[in-house]
């Protein structure tokens, strides 16, 4: 049994990944940077600020983020914060990061250098044992110990994998040795669960919405048919599950910012709210990936335009259907 684990990232992912593994580890060590978050975990076992009901199991506390004290003692250390603030952390708990394996479950891109939060991290800590996670796994129905397919993306260390197979043993797993693919997954699920809820702020029947569907996964396969070394990407969690999962249910925050901006309730899509939206961050990004990949992916940018304030949703959801017939 790995005997600590440290997540950083008190939020949701971080407290539902660190409840799922605490049975697989003498020890889960919670880094959030408020305190308050901090004290309600280690003095009554609940993260009262994203899980209120939830009694975490007596094995995790907590540790406030410049407290890099227990860091040290981590054999493991997830990074569970939005993707636009993976560099910061990771550059802020410089060495505690060295020597140990480093799992991202962030699912976004950096712009304008266009890295993968695995490259991001290699890149700030010299770290080349780095694996990621993804897959259709809501955080709550994680963290409440439902069944969740994930794809662990990892090279070929018979040492990581074996790691990540015991770590995430309450997973049904499968595994690719592309982590960018995998990473770039994720990411292009969240720009897509955009777009079919733009798309369903508009069209509110059952064929379309799967038109727009298959749609959007073409656009996901020949994207990653460009990109990916990996020939069976387009069947793992990481793809066809978290798209459909992401895209089709309203629990998303993505899918839900897609029908917001297309019923005009939000403007700007980088909102205030707080709320981590990834895909909104993170579809400037693909287009320009794609550009340099030569490859066209109209509904990404319909997305880009719609959240852009370039056009309104009803224009934009035609022009791509009269320029996809
Ligand atoms: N939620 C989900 O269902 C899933 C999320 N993910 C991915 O996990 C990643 C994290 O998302 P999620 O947990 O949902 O987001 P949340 O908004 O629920 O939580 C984000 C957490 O990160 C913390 N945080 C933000 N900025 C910093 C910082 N600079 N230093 C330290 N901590 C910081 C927040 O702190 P504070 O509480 O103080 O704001 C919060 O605890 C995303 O990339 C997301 O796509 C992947 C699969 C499922
Ligand atoms: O990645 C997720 C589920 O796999 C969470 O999706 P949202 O960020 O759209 O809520």
């Amino acid at each position: 049994m790995i005997s600590t684990v440290g997540v950083i990232g008190a939020g949701s992912m971080g407290t539902a990944v660190a409840q799922s593994i605490s049975g697989r580890a003498g020890e889960v060590i919670i880094f959030g940077r408020r305190q308050e978050i901090v004290d309600s975990i280690n003095h009554d076992n609940h993260n009262t600020m994203y899980f209120p009901g939830l009694r975490l199991r007596p094995n995790i506390r907590a540790r406030v983020m410049n407290d890099r004290r227990d860091l040290a003692d981590c054999e493991v250390v997830i990074i569970a914060v939005p993707s636009s603030e993976v560099r910061s952390v990771v550059n802020a708990a410089g060495d505690g990061l060295a020597d140990r394996y480093l799992i991202t479950m962030a699912k976004g891109l950096e712009y304008p250098s266009l890295k993968t939060m695995s490259e991001i991290i290699r890149e700030e800590t010299g770290n080349p044992d780095i694996a990621c996670f993804s897959g259709p796994t809501f955080a709550d129905e994680i963290a409440y110990g439902h069944i969740a397919g994930a794809t662990i993306g990892v090279g070929d260390d018979p040492s990581l994998r074996a790691t990540m197979s015991d770590l995430f043993g309450e997973f049904i797993l499968d595994f690719s040795d592309d982590i960018r693919a995998v990473e770039l997954c994720g990411v292009l699920k969240n720009v897509y669960a955009i777009g079919t809820g733009m798309w369903d702020s508009v069209y509110s029947n059952h064929n379309e919405h799967y038109t727009f569907l298959n749609m959007c996964y073409k656009e996901m396969c020949i994207f990653l048919r460009a990109i990916s070394l990996d020939e069976g990407i387009f069947t793992k969690f990481c793809c066809f599950g978290d798209f459909n999962l992401t895209a089709n249910v309203d629990k998303s925050r993505n899918r839900t910012l897609g029908l917001m901006v297309g019923k005009k309730i939000v403007k700007t899509p980088y909102l205030e709210s707080g709320v981590t939206f990834e895909g909104s961050r993170s579809v400037k990004g693909i287009i320009e990936l794609a550009k340099n990949h030569d490859i066209d992916i109209p509904i990404a940018r319909f997305v880009y335009d719609v959240l852009s304030g370039n056009n309104n949703v009803r224009i934009s959801v035609d022009t791509l259907v009269r320029r996809t017939a």
